[in-house]
């Protein structure tokens, strides 16, 4: 039999005919922190930027996303961290509102005037609010945290800028950074989570691209040693293949990882990859 291309309607078919039994989650990455996460019968889709939106006037993309807009369909949520153009993409997102019109849209209150322009109703958008866990579809709940890109801030009625997202689904629990770089706070929040996966990014940052206008994240060391901290199961680096002035090697998460903490379980994901994510509780008989 052949193999389904990871790519396009292809991709998107697999998404949705995937079933994620208890205890997993399927995950699919797109490039940068744009990921599809499935459990429950539930897809996520968190910054799909499968665009090429900035490619005119901003930084080009290094390669051709796996899937276009137009292919996204069957999605229930989408997750925005903030409002930078590769993250809440205004080439995807009123392509996915149009074609996913009952996907409610989470984002930054920030993001709500730029989502309303982009043709997003309001009805669809939810302010993305660290002070209360959500539930959605009656098998999710989220969590958001306050995410420093590179700094934290907060618009005039205090709702964060940049956030990161906790989704608890079908048994695992998930932690999406968004772009943020480590903040006093950020690890004992996270301590007491615990995820089973940790999404993270790890291009950083420094001198030269801030004055560039680049603002960063936390680097691949940082990544590591909090995916430790915080005894995430499994660590996955993100945010660092899709613009080449913003790029990291995640081989050098790898080697990091390997050399200094060779327990700690990871993986980096292929392009378009559906990576099964099976929690240590999963098929166990019960004690
Ligand atoms: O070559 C580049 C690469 C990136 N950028 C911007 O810097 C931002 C960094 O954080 P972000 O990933 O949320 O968004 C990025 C872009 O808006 C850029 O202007 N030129």
């Amino acid at each position: 039999m052949n193999r389904p291309e990871r790519k396009g309607a292809s991709l998107i078919s697999e998404v949705n005919r995937t079933n994620v039994p208890y205890g997993t989650l399927a995950i699919w990455f797109l490039g940068q922190e744009s990921v599809i996460v499935k459990g429950d019968g539930i897809t996520v889709y968190i910054d799909p930027y499968v665009s090429d939106y900035l490619d005119k006037d901003g930084p080009a993309r290094s390669y051709p996303a796996p899937i276009v807009p137009e292919d996204i369909v069957g999605a229930d949520l989408c997750l925005i961290t903030h409002e930078h153009e590769d993250h809440m993409d205004a080439g995807t997102l009123p392509i996915f509102h149009e074609q996913n019109g009952g996907a409610p849209i989470m984002a930054p209150a920030c993001c709500k005037e730029p989502l309303l322009r982009m043709g997003v109703k309001e009805s669809q958008i939810l302010v993305a609010d660290n002070s209360r866990q959500t539930e959605l579809l009656s098998k999710l709940e989220i969590t958001v945290l306050p995410a420093a890109h590179e700094q934290l801030e907060q618009d005039g009625d205090g709702f964060h800028r940049s956030v990161g997202y906790v989704l608890k689904l079908n048994g695992v629990t998930l932690y999406h950074a968004g772009d943020t770089v480590i903040y006093p706070g950020l690890v004992e929040q996270l301590e007491k989570i615990k995820p089973d996966v940790a999404m993270l990014p790890i291009n950083g940052r420094d001198f030269f691209r801030r004055e560039r206008g680049i603002v960063g994240n936390m680097n691949y060391r940082e990544a590591a040693e909090l995916a430790v901290r915080i005894g995430a199961e499994t660590a996955i680096p993100l945010h660092y293949d899709v613009f080449a002035r913003n790029a990291e090697k995640p081989g050098n998460f790898v080697d990091y990882m390997y050399e200094h903490f060779p327990e700690q379980k990871i993986h980096v994901m292929a392009r378009g990859e559906r990576f099964v994510y099976v929690s240590g509780q999963a098929f166990l008989d019960r004690d």
